[in-house]
């Protein structure tokens, strides 16, 4: 028997996403028959041969290769592996790519279809807007934010744990949500206080749940906008989860925000799931990209494509700290 912790449960949600995608690439683009008559092929070939955007053929490549359907190549191209080349490749004696297509009407692989095509964020759950349109009304916020602190509250002791030695007085943390992130790293450093910035819509629900979690005396709260000018007189700034949602562009308007911000010495910490250095994996980190990817403009990074953000705005020292389930922080210095 097999018996699920509350890291698989969570890798099992975030992995739903990605079969939509496999069903996706086969069904509508025949991906691996394409591939398999070229030598190797780069995340930006692909995007060209098969007339979809560069963001999804990356993040499609990493998935491929973490299942083990694509081998990954010294110089980051790919070609069809393993069952791949038996079962998914025009021509082969037991091609299962018309029992896939079989699953293409899915609402979720119609989005994902969408998605490759136009790199526009789906609608929630197949209806109405994307998560970002919907986080300003009141219900949609509340139910997001839910969610957030259910899972925050698993993960975040082990964010506080790795990164207590970097000794903060003041914590900034932005996109903060319910504040489960803000309230574990209080906990774990005692002479350190915290304010969380977020949407107007979000922060009802952070004061709530910071008062519940006994920590109104040393979370503050602040509604903002994030893109705007950031606050002065922390130490500390925390992204947990938020850099997933934004393109490499944005990204790095966030990050010289940041290095603005803080004081020589200043920290900026990014808890996510990180892809492996050559982005080939680990399966569960690259599921969670898929679903970033369909349901956002971002992705999930590795550390080296976060570094040389990080390190062209003047941050040091951009260095990986693994937390749990799949979870890692980058941590990065301004000197
Ligand atoms: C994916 S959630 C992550 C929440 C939390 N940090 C966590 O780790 O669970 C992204 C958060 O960013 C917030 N957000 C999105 N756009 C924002 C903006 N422009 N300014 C401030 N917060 C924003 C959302 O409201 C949401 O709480």
């Amino acid at each position: 028997m097999t018996i699920l912790g509350a890291g698989d449960i969570l890798g099992l949600l975030n992995s739903t996403y990605a079969t939509d995608l496999l069903i996706a690439v086969v069904s509508e683009h025949d991906i691996f028959t394409s591939l398999a008559q070229r030598e190797s092929t780069s995340a930006e070939q692909l995007a060209e041969l098969l007339k979809i955007d560069e963001r999804a053929a990356d993040v499609t490549l990493t998935y491929l290769v973490a299942l083990g359907l694509l081998e990954r190549l010294p110089d980051g191209a790919v070609r069809p592996a393993g069952p791949a080349n038996e079962h998914l490749i025009a021509g082969v004696p037991a091609d299962l790519r018309h029992y896939v297509s079989m699953f293409r009407d899915r609402p979720g692989c119609r989005d994902a279809i969408q998605v490759l095509k136009t790199g526009r964020p789906a609608p929630w759950e197949s209806q109405g807007e994307d998560w970002l349109n919907r986080m300003s009304t009141t219900d949609f916020a509340d139910m997001f934010t839910a969610g957030m602190n259910a899972r925050g509250t698993y993960i975040s002791p082990a964010l506080a744990e790795a990164i207590r030695d970097l000794g903060p007085k003041r914590i900034l943390d932005i996109g903060g949500s319910s504040g489960v992130y803000a309230c574990a790293l209080v906990d774990a450093l005692p002479e350190t206080t915290a304010a969380v910035l977020d949407l107007p819509s979000v922060v009802d629900f952070s004061r709530s749940s910071i008062a519940a979690r006994g920590k109104s005396d040393r979370v503050d709260v602040i509604a903002g906008d994030m893109f705007g000018e950031l606050p002065p007189g922390f130490d500390l700034h925390l992204y947990s989860n938020v850099l997933h949602d934004w393109n490499a562009g944005n990204i790095e308007r966030l990050a010289k925000a940041s290095f603005n911000a803080l004081p020589p010495g200043g920290f900026l910490v990014d808890h996510d799931m990180h892809l492996d250095d050559t982005k080939s994996g680990p399966l569960r980190e690259a599921e969670f990209s898929v679903r970033m990817m369909l349901i956002t403009e971002g992705k999930c990074y590795s550390t080296p494509e976060l570094a040389e953000i990080l390190t062209g705005v003047g941050f040091v020292d951009v260095h990986n700290r693994p937390t749990i389930a799949g979870y890692s922080v980058v941590v990065a210095r301004k000197p």
